[in-house]
């Protein structure tokens, strides 16, 4: 058995309070973590600020020129510095989020003594191993309130919002032909829609209105006789707009049809009660909740049931509906992401609130700046996305000049490209406003230090830039663009 110097898994949930080096070690190697101070949260005012452990130099003065060279030093929040030098700050946690260092405690065993098979029912090794699987079932199905034999482990959201899109239909195909989602949906959502498309299928995309929500009466009028499935995202990734879950899950009982709801943004972000909404189907993402990569599930109600052609067949594992050999490790680590987030999800949430309403004020106080996502109901947007347009900028010469920041302007598998988002074009933005987005995202482990920085530095590089603009300047000295005749070259 490998040894640990310190119990990571007690009295966390301090852990952004202050970062400290710790040391856990294996039988064969000596790795260092971030681990929470022990101090309680009433004597964090004698930690160092977790900001502080970032940067060695303080912020600088207004800079004239984009940060090539700068002297702003960042140390990264989960490396060793002396192995991987420093790192920007991380303001990505819609793209994926830090793994909890609990969680990583909980998935080393499984690396050692744990190994067993957890299909293997012959002997001690399947056994102890299956009855971790179940435990960790149990903390994802408890987040949403379903029951356990209602989850079914699958890569991540990717793939069981494939399930949930292919699998639903291709059941149903003799009686019923028509899906319905939104436009804003995840790219694997629109693509698994498409494909449907090419099976024979109709689709109907809704529209959404200038805060990114879907109207309940156009879902109405859009469900037909043979609609077997409506999905609609939860908590959007690109602006964290919530959509009216309860709402739409009573629209679709009423009617018969399935609801399904891509909720890898929203599980444990948001209160989700898959009863109380209606909810029959869910995609969830471990690394989206502080959780290993490359592992989600998939909510599938029993009562009533929803039957479904599995994509992937073999050994008719997890209920026959996703074969293949679980990984332990995988398993067990979203497990414990999952109980934590269950258990800190006020914390979270009060944690993310306040920092992001900093954020917001600071942001929003530059001229001709939009907020991107609900403003009119605080309850039907989530604060951790906080996605603003910089007018007479380019998104991507932003992110350029802010290197010390890790952003991103949308989706992290379309930050390659430089087309402008197809989520805040829904929105009926301008192909300018789409194009001057940022997206900032705010998890458990942002700190206070960090948003004074991310504040400073923006308000410094969007006016360095705008100097630059000769948009800018026409604006200022009064001239209506929308006035101009632009020459088509
Ligand atoms: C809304 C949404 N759906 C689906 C996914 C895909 O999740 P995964 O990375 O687990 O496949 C993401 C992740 O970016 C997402 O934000
Ligand atoms: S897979 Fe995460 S944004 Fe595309």
């Amino acid at each position: 058995m490998y040894t640990r110097s310190i119990q990571l898994a007690k009295g966390c949930i301090s852990a952004r309070r202050g970062l400290a080096t710790a040391t856990v070690q294996c039988k064969t190697s000596v790795r260092h973590f971030n681990k929470a101070s022990s101090s309680s949260l009433a004597t964090n005012s004698t930690i160092p600020n977790p900001g502080e452990l970032h940067r060695s130099t303080p912020i600088e003065p207004p800079v004239a020129t984009p940060p090539e060279g700068s002297s702003i030093s960042l140390k990264s929040a989960n490396r060793d510095e002396s192995q991987f030098g420093t790192r920007p700050i991380y303001l990505d946690v819609q793209a994926t989020t830090p793994t909890d260092f609990r969680v990583l405690d909980k998935m080393l065993e499984f690396f050692t003594g744990l190994y067993g098979n957890p299909h293997s029912s012959t002997h001690a090794y399947g056994w102890e191993t299956e009855k971790e699987v179940e435990k960790a079932r149990k903390y994802v199905a408890d987040v949403i309130k379903a029951d356990p034999k209602e989850i079914i482990f699958t890569s991540g959201a990717t793939e069981t919002n494939n399930m949930a899109i292919k699998g639903v239909p291709r059941f149903y195909k003799k009686t019923k032909k028509h899906i319905i989602t939104t436009q804003t949906e995840h790219k694997c959502v629109l693509d698994s829609a498409r494909h449907m498309q090419d099976e024979g299928f109709d689709v109907t995309y809704l529209k959404v209105n200038e805060e990114g929500l879907i109207n309940l009466d156009e879902l109405r009028n859009a469900i037909r006789k043979d609609t077997c499935l409506v999905s609609i995202m939860a908590v959007n990734n690109e602006i964290g707009v919530i959509q009216p879950l309860k709402e739409i899950g009573k629209i679709c009982r009423e009617n018969k049809v399935f609801f399904h709801t891509d909720a890898a943004q929203a599980y444990g972000k948001i209160d989700i009660d898959v009863n109380d909404m209606n909810i029959d189907l869910l995609s969830i993402s471990s690394h989206k909740i502080y959780g290993p990569k490359g592992i989600g599930a998939a909510y599938i109600r029993r009562r009533p049931r929803v039957r479904l052609d599995p994509i992937i067949t073999g050994g008719g594992q997890e209920r026959g509906l996703r074969s293949g050999t679980l990984s332990p490790p995988l398993v067990a680590g979203f497990g414990e992401a999952a109980r934590i987030i269950s258990e800190d999800m006020k914390y979270d949430q009060a944690h993310i609130t306040r920092l992001a309403e900093k954020l917001k004020a600071g942001l929003l106080s530059i001229p001709s700046t939009q907020f991107n996502g609900v403003l009119s109901d605080p309850s039907k947007q989530y604060d951790g996305c906080v996605n603003i347009s910089f007018a007479y900028i380019e998104g991507e010469s932003l992110l350029m000049a802010l290197k010390d920041i890790a952003l991103s302007s949308g989706s992290a598998c379309t930050s390659a490209s430089l087309e402008p988002s197809y989520v805040l074009h829904a929105l009926g933005a301008d192909d300018a406003l789409a194009h001057s987005s940022i997206r900032f995202g705010i998890g458990r482990f942002t700190t206070e230090a960090e948003v004074d920085y991310v504040i400073q530095a923006i308000n410094e590089r969007v006016e360095f830039l705008r100097k630059m603009s000769p948009l800018w300047e026409m604006v200022q000295d009064g001239i209506d663009l929308d006035s101009i005749e632009w020459s088509g070259h």
